[in-house]
């Protein structure tokens, strides 16, 4: 990708960043599955490195943000969404349960279903908001910027009972994201949110709930990285919406720059 085609997000600050983690080992993703040709780069979208016959077929970054119940991450969905977008990226703004008829029923379940149930009503979710959204948008070269994902199963299906390597099969036909992002912050800094915004859910109104949520999810971040997964983890107990939308943006812009190297 050429620098012309690439979004203008380099004057972005770094901060609120705790810590990106670095795949060691393979990544998932199953690009096969998105690949798609075009005669030019879209903005905000990457040219596969090693794509056969010359480099021009393209994909949209597949970015998730997940972290505890109230710490930001719709509000933060929202403001990298504008962000990418005000740079002239193509971005689809998505969230786990999805929009569709499955999603809304998984949405409305949470209240009444549990344990292995609940888990395997999200992973089918995941696979229709898969099959009908994410890989739909990626494969136009549109940028995804989705709340809750993997990580958010890894965590609440795992507190609710599920054992992890069970939660991890059910999703093991699900595309890793290019970049999770895991916002967290310090435990009563989440329930002052949760407090004056109210539970979404019986998970939030669990005594002792965020704590968990809080150590659960650093976990979960370092299950990701060992899986492969490029993790970004981000301190928003002090940090802005804005600010940490600006942090996410820039680690976008290090992927751009590294896919067009
Ligand atoms: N960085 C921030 N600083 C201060 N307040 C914030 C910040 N981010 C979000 N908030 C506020 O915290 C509350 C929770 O935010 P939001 O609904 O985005 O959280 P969430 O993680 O998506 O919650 P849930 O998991 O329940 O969907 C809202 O009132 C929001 O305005
Ligand atoms: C993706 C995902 C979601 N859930 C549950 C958690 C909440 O009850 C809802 C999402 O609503 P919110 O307003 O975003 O908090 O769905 C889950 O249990 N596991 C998941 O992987």
């Amino acid at each position: 990708m050429g620098p012309r085609s690439e979004p203008d997000l380099r004057q972005l600050h770094d901060v609120g960043r705790v810590r990106e983690g670095l795949p060691g080992g393979r990544h998932r993703v199953r690009r096969t599955d998105r690949r798609r040709r075009h005669r030019a780069v879209p903005r905000g979208a990457r040219a596969l490195p090693h794509a056969p016959g010359g480099g021009d077929v393209v994909t949209g970054l597949f970015v998730t943000i997940d972290g505890p119940g109230g710490v930001g991450k719709s509000t933060v969905t929202t403001a990298v969404a504008a962000e990418l977008r005000s740079a002239g990226v193509a971005v689809c703004q998505t969230r786990e349960p999805s929009d569709t008829p499955l999603g809304r029923l998984a949405r409305q379940g949470t209240e009444t279903y549990r344990g292995m149930a609940m888990a395997c009503l999200i992973a089918a979710d995941r696979y229709v908001h898969l099959d009908e959204v994410i890989r739909p948008a990626l494969a136009q070269g549109t940028t995804v910027v989705c709340d809750r994902y993997i990580a958010s199963s890894l965590v609440l299906q795992v507190l609710d009972g599920v054992d992890r390597d069970v939660v991890w099969e059910l999703n093991r036909h699900a595309d890793m994201p290019d970049l999770a992002v895991i916002v967290n912050a310090r435990t009563e800094v989440i329930e002052k949110r949760l407090t004056s915004r109210g539970a979404h859910s019986r998970y939030e109104r669990e005594p002792g709930n965020a704590a968990r949520e809080c150590t659960a999810y650093r976990e979960t971040a370092r299950f990701l990285m060992a899986a492969g997964v490029r993790v970004l983890q981000l301190d928003a107990s002090a940090a802005s919406p804005d600010e940490i939308a600006r942090a996410v943006a820039v680690a976008i812009q290090e992927l751009w720059t590294r896919g067009s190297a």
